[in-house]
């Protein structure tokens, strides 16, 4: 919908009081309503209270597992929001945001009409709004600039849809959001594929007792997140995804209400495992029958119990495989291990690996990101607490994660980022081996091997008082510096190996040269998480046996020409423009910074999301 058109339509809403047909659309148009019906003030630049850092908590504690299950789609989208100056933003059933990731720049712009972790987005807080309208209406909707109720949120353009669990309730949202000014027209498409497979996974479990079945018009489709599915008991159906649904042309009311006989013509019985399935009423469809496996008591409901997201086998070179072995050896020698580098590089991976392979390997890893954790929560969560230390602290108290690693390994990311009174706490337990929980109680012994990551000059910060020293020479006695993808010779090889590990060959679908050479010379600023996400998000485009060309890679790595990636040479014979010479001098900027964006950025006195952009050609 046009800018002018969206202003039409408010004049005649606002001030005439009517809603002129088709100028924006239906679901926008009853959200005004609704939000006219609140009372709510167009004009009111008061901004919707956060929750207390204690009640925060609570809830994010309760939806921790939905949120590990949405991690993997976050990556993707992280990538491409990163790209495109957005945040991706996930949501409860309630619309409180729970997490944000994406463009620090954008993150910043969003915070300033609180649209950032622990304020809830629903329409009756703040009108018309992607999460807020997406959860009325229980449907994907895009909300862009002037379409939002409010006055001040019309910097905003979003797209969000709701993630619907198997009985069809409402789990959650997950929206991307970026500046108004940029129509992101593939923003609705993504945020829908990255739900759909979520709710594809969250079948994986808990139905190994009823009769699954998987749908499918196109039978190569089976076995992929676009499959339909619908669940059986006792030939009841108890439980569907949107596209099972939508393929027998019913919504979730038919969940718990319809039968098998009342969707098919062939009897449950008489299915054999894989065939055709006619409809009653409709085109036949293909089938596959997974039957059940295990008895009904053995079995919890799959929203108490959601699964953990697959994750892949890293994919190590020789050198991170020998900085793996070194790190063990440290690690047994009860030696703190520093890992530094870029954002998305695999610090975690890197530590998780060199846990798996230590003498603790049998005992916990418990990983804390420091930069994640709100400050006023951090010294409670990490500490443990005795029961009522605090307002909203849980009636038993907590261990902390200190204690959880003890015997194992605790990884502390983005250590950085912690706070100097934490920072003096931390040093005094690694010397003195003991945790005294908040609010008194008795210190407790642990023992645990210890590994810091961080993307940040740690010495630096050193120097300029943001990092105590003491702590620093105890914690950086080893550093291991992880490579930054723009500097890896051997791109092409682990592109390659990243494709098969993501199931790309298993599904035959094979990338063509040209858009291999693409991937190859592109210097992913986002490291590992910018690059498995895109071929992630190339997979889910794909259909088995394609061939991936050029059209399936996103955008900006489209843009970037094969021949012109890192390391290109600028020919002396053409004239170059202004705007070359400018891309020129941020290109080296980024090749002298080692491909670290922000730290181009600031040698530049440009902010990272404008380097981005002009390197990407959206400026
Ligand atoms: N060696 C690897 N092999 C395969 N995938 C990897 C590897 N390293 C990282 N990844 C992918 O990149 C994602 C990010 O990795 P990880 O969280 O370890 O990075 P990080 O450097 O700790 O990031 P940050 O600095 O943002 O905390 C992982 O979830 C995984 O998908």
């Amino acid at each position: 919908m046009s800018p002018d058109r969206i202003q039409d339509a408010r004049r005649s809403f606002f001030s005439a009081g009517t809603l002129a047909q088709n100028l924006v659309s239906q679901p926008i148009q009853r959200s005004w309503s609704r939000c006219a019906a609140l009372g709510l003030e167009v004009g009111s630049r008061s901004l919707p209270e956060p929750l207390t850092p204690q009640e925060f908590a609570a809830a994010a504690e309760e939806a921790e597992s939905f949120k590990r299950l949405c991690r993997p789609e976050l990556e993707v989208l992280y990538a491409d929001a990163e790209a495109n100056d957005s945040i991706v933003i996930l949501t409860n059933a309630q619309g409180l945001i729970l997490d944000t990731v994406g463009s620090t720049d954008f993150a910043q712009r969003a915070a300033r009409v609180a649209l950032r972790p622990g304020v809830p987005w629903t329409e009756q807080i703040v009108g018309t709004n992607a999460i807020g309208t997406a959860l009325a209406e229980g449907c994907p909707i895009e909300v862009r600039g002037a379409e939002h109720y409010l006055e001040c949120n019309r910097i905003l353009s979003c797209s969000a849809t709701p993630i619907i669990g198997p009985q069809g309730k409402i789990l959650g949202v997950l929206d991307l959001s970026g500046p108004a000014e940029v129509h992101q027209a593939h923003a609705l498409g993504l945020v829908r594929l990255a739900a759909e497979q979520i709710e594809h996974r969250l079948f994986d479990r808990g139905f190994e007792h009823t009769d699954l079945v998987r749908l499918q018009a196109d039978p190569s489709l089976l076995g992929t997140p676009r499959e339909g599915i619908l669940v059986f008991e006792n030939g009841q159906l108890k439980a569907a995804n949107r596209q099972g649904l939508l393929l027998v042309g019913r919504d979730y009311g038919a969940v718990g209400t319809a039968a098998w006989a009342d969707l098919f013509q062939d009897g449950l019985s008489a299915f054999s495992d894989t065939g055709r399935l006619r409809r009653i009423g409709g085109s036949s469809l293909f089938g596959r029958l997974d039957r059940p496996r295990k008895k009904v008591s053995a079995i919890s409901s799959p929203q108490q119990k959601p699964v953990t997201p697959r994750a892949i086998q890293p994919i190590f070179d020789l050198e991170t495989l020998k900085a793996v072995g070194r790190a063990v050896r440290l690690l047994d020698a009860d030696v703190p291990v520093l890992v530094w580098g870029e954002t998305g590089t695999g610090k975690e991976i890197f530590a998780r690996a060199a846990h798996e392979r230590c003498a603790r390997s049998g005992k916990p890893f418990v990983a804390i990101n420091c930069a994640a954790l709100p400050e006023t929560l951090m010294e409670a969560e990490l500490f443990g607490y005795q029961p009522g230390a605090f307002t909203g602290a849980r009636a038993g108290g907590s261990k902390g994660h200190l204690r959880e690693a003890d015997g194992g390994v605790l990884f502390l990311d983005e250590i950085g980022d912690m706070p100097l009174a934490l920072q003096t706490k931390l040093l005094r337990v690694l010397q003195e081996r003991e945790v005294v929980p908040l609010g008194g109680g008795r210190p407790a012994a642990v023992d645990f091997a210890l590994i810091c990551a961080t993307n940040r000059d740690l010495a630096e910060l050193v120097r300029t008082g943001g990092f105590r020293s003491d702590l620093y020479y105890r914690i950086a006695q080893y550093t291991i510096e992880l490579q930054p993808l723009s500097r890896r010779g051997d791109r092409d090889q682990l592109i390659d190996a990243l494709w098969e590990a993501l199931g790309g060959r298993a599904r035959r679908i094979t990338l063509s040269p040209d858009c291999l050479a693409h991937l190859t010379a592109y210097h992913w600023p986002g490291n590992f998480r910018q690059l498995v996400g895109c071929l992630r998000a190339m997979l889910a485009l794909c259909e088995p046996g394609e061939t991936a060309g050029t059209e399936a890679l996103p955008s900006d790595i489209r843009a970037n020409p094969a021949e012109c990636g890192p390391g290109r040479t600028r020919s002396a014979e053409q004239p170059a423009s202004l705007d070359a010479l400018t891309i020129n001098a941020m290109q080296d900027a980024l090749q002298a910074a080692g491909g670290n964006v922000s730290l181009a950025a600031r040698r530049l006195g440009v902010s990272r999301s404008t380097l981005y952009r002009r390197l990407h050609g959206q400026l």
